[in-house]
């Protein structure tokens, strides 16, 4: 994790080849300004739609061969064989994407150091989500009718581009995937539906952004997150800023029946589980992780934030991750055939 404890912070010391993000040398909100530039600029980009292949029946060398770009981005084996993308910038940042479930899994800083958290029950034969990273939660956030957290997390998303910036100064390895409705999805939930979700390293920042088209001619609800999973040095060391004077729903008495409170705090600290959903929260939220570094969480489109920690119910890890995730939870998204849903999540380490 990005602890100054090695003598080194990938985050503060910077290689000469990159020059400092804009979140390094700007006031926080600067920073946020600029999260919505993202991919409207021209890339050198390998469009290549795959039909209806499915990712399983595909080898990792055909899609290296078709999606790999020298030097930022790479499809490779995965633990447990599984196919995963990575995104590598020329400033030294890293990116580990599972084309199962689509999960972020690894972020780390030019370092080397890891900012994001993979639970050790984590596992890597398809038999359940992979616990940790950056998982998906749709079509439903939970607890609802179908699995907890939907079946995105489940489901295996197929590479539709991926692409780098030409610009010599500024390449931004970027890999979009896709998932469309299936009979396994309308099992559950029977709507046609395509997700696109795009993983951007900008820098060292990690960019996300998720869009949920509506293909059929119904309109149709949905909840979602990003159930991002942050390394902490100690759970009760770290804290989240950004939350004050939102109203929460409280899930750990009864995750079915919430109890609604408001924040007073302007720090949430961690003495106890803690599973709360932040309505209608602002779009800059942080949290320090105890290093004397936070991971900053700018986002649109989401309009909620969950804070989890599961606290003892996870003995063997509970003390080294929180998870502070974008969600659509408290005002379900409608959309209306023909139209889309987006989300994004920008995550940049900065120092306190
Ligand atoms: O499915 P996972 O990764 O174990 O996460 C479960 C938790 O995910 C959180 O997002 C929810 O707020 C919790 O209520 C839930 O227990």
């Amino acid at each position: 994790m990005f602890v100054p404890l090695r003598g080194s912070v990938g985050h503060a010391t910077r290689p000469s080849a990159c020059p400092p993000s804009p979140l390094q040398n700007c006031a926080r909100n600067r920073w946020a300004q600029r999260a919505p530039q993202r991919l409207e600029r021209t890339f050198s980009r390998r469009s290549i739609v795959l039909h209806s292949a499915a990712v399983a029946e595909q080898s990792i060398s055909t899609l290296q061969e078709k999606y790999g770009i020298a030097d930022h981005v790479e499809i490779t084996q995965g633990e447990g064989g599984l196919p995963k993308v990575v995104l590598k910038h020329a400033c030294g940042s890293k990116a580990e994407i599972y084309l199962f479930g689509g999960v972020v899994t690894s972020w780390t800083q030019p370092s080397g150091d890891e900012v994001l958290f993979v639970r050790p029950d984590a596992k890597f034969d398809m038999s359940k989500p992979i616990s940790g990273g950056i998982p998906h939660c749709f079509p439903q956030f939970g607890p609802g009718a179908m699995q907890q957290h939907g079946f995105a997390r489940n489901l295996d998303w197929e590479i539709s581009t991926s692409s780098a910036d030409l610009q010599p100064d500024d390449k931004d390895p970027s890999v979009e995937l896709t998932i469309t409705d299936n009979d396994y999805t309308r099992s559950m939930w029977p709507h046609a539906f395509k997700a696109v979700y795009t993983v951007t390293l900008h820098g060292e920042q990690l960019r996300t952004d998720l869009h949920v088209h509506n293909t059929g001619d119904q309109p149709f609800d949905f909840t979602a997150a990003l159930h991002t999973y942050i390394e902490v040095l100690d759970i009760e060391v770290a804290k989240v800023r950004g939350l004050q004077g939102l109203t929460f729903l409280d899930k750990v008495p009864n995750p079915n029946e919430p109890v609604r409170g408001e924040e007073k705090r302007d720090v949430v600290e961690f003495k106890g589980p803690v599973d709360s959903v932040y309505l209608k929260a602002k779009d800059y939220v942080e949290l320090d992780v105890g290093t004397g570094a936070a991971v900053a969480i700018s986002s649109s489109g989401w309009e909620d934030v969950v804070v989890w920690s599961p606290w003892t119910d996870m003995p063997d890890c509970y003390k080294k991750f929180c998870c502070v995730e974008n969600a659509k939870f408290g005002e379900a998204a409608t959309v209306e055939p023909g139209q889309s849903w987006r989300g994004t999540q920008d995550l940049a380490v900065i120092d306190l």
